[in-house]
């Protein structure tokens, strides 16, 4: 059984040089780095995805966090303009992937900014962080887009986190796992939990009742699993190091 494609894209040579923004910079160690990812494609495709790779974009030391280049909602594609312009590069590979994946491709235009990082879709509503990448044209770029699949945006303020997807995710039943003190919480429209672990609030619901986590939230995988979801846990720490989690290395393509 597939479940979908699952997008994924290989660090390159230079992946310690991403950006840094919210965090000190400590050394990343690639070589570990890469059996991070090794094991984070083989988690994917444990779960039933079919793990597709992303042509390689070298030049760009943060390509490996894919997720911040498409927001694939049903058979459409929006590609972005992510709001860090050295990762601008980045989108054509994924462009030629998702077209290869047989989707509609659209994208976010000048002077919008959107990075796949700040989009929480759940149900029908599709939450977008607004914040150091996202800006007000991308927002009403992808809500424009996202109207045509019947979607409605919420905007979210964000405070000092890179991401809205950094601060919170949700849990196959749509209930929030957030760090509180990162985020306006006032206009989420879901249920929401508390965690007390920054990696805590990424999860990436894989199907069934399966979340994957990092290995560097295990209060946070007990609570998962103690409302009855199954936590698969990957180590990505040196992605970590890098304002990454396991929310952006991938791009979830439900039956594609
Ligand atoms: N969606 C994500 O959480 N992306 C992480 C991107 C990290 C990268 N170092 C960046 O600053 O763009």
């Amino acid at each position: 059984m597939t479940r979908g494609t699952a997008l994924v894209r290989r660090p390159g040579d230079r992946l310690a040089e991403g950006l840094v923004t919210h965090i000190e910079r400590t050394d990343v160690d690639v070589a570990r780095a890469r059996r991070q990812h090794e094991a984070y494609r083989a988690a994917l495709a444990g779960a039933g995805w079919r793990v597709r790779e992303v042509d390689p974009a070298d030049q760009c030391p943060d390509a490996v966090f894919v997720e911040d280049t498409v927001v694939v909602c049903d058979d459409l594609a929006v590609l972005t303009r992510p709001g860090a312009p050295e990762r601008r590069p980045e989108v054509p590979g994924t462009e030629k992937a998702v077209r290869e994946a047989g989707l509609e491709v659209v994208r976010i235009e000048a002077p919008g900014t959107l990075d796949g990082g700040d989009v929480l879709q759940i149900g029908t509503t599709v939450h977008v962080g607004r914040g150091g990448r996202t800006n007000d044209a991308g927002i009403a770029q992808l809500a424009a887009h996202l109207a045509t699949r019947g979607r409605t945006v919420v905007p979210v303020p964000l405070r000092d986190v890179l991401h809205l997807k950094s601060a919170v995710t949700a849990l196959p039943d749509g209930t929030l796992l957030a760090l509180p003190d990162l985020l306006d919480t006032t206009v989420l429209r879901q249920p929401l939990r508390a965690v007390d672990e920054e990696a805590g609030c990424h999860v990436v619901p894989l199907g069934d009742d399966l979340v994957l986590m990092a290995a560097s939230a295990p209060r946070t995988a007990a609570l998962v699993s103690g409302l009855g979801f199954t936590p698969v846990v990957v180590d990505i720490d040196e992605y970590e190091k890098l304002e990454g989690c396991v929310t952006c290395l991938s791009v979830l393509i439900p039956h594609a």
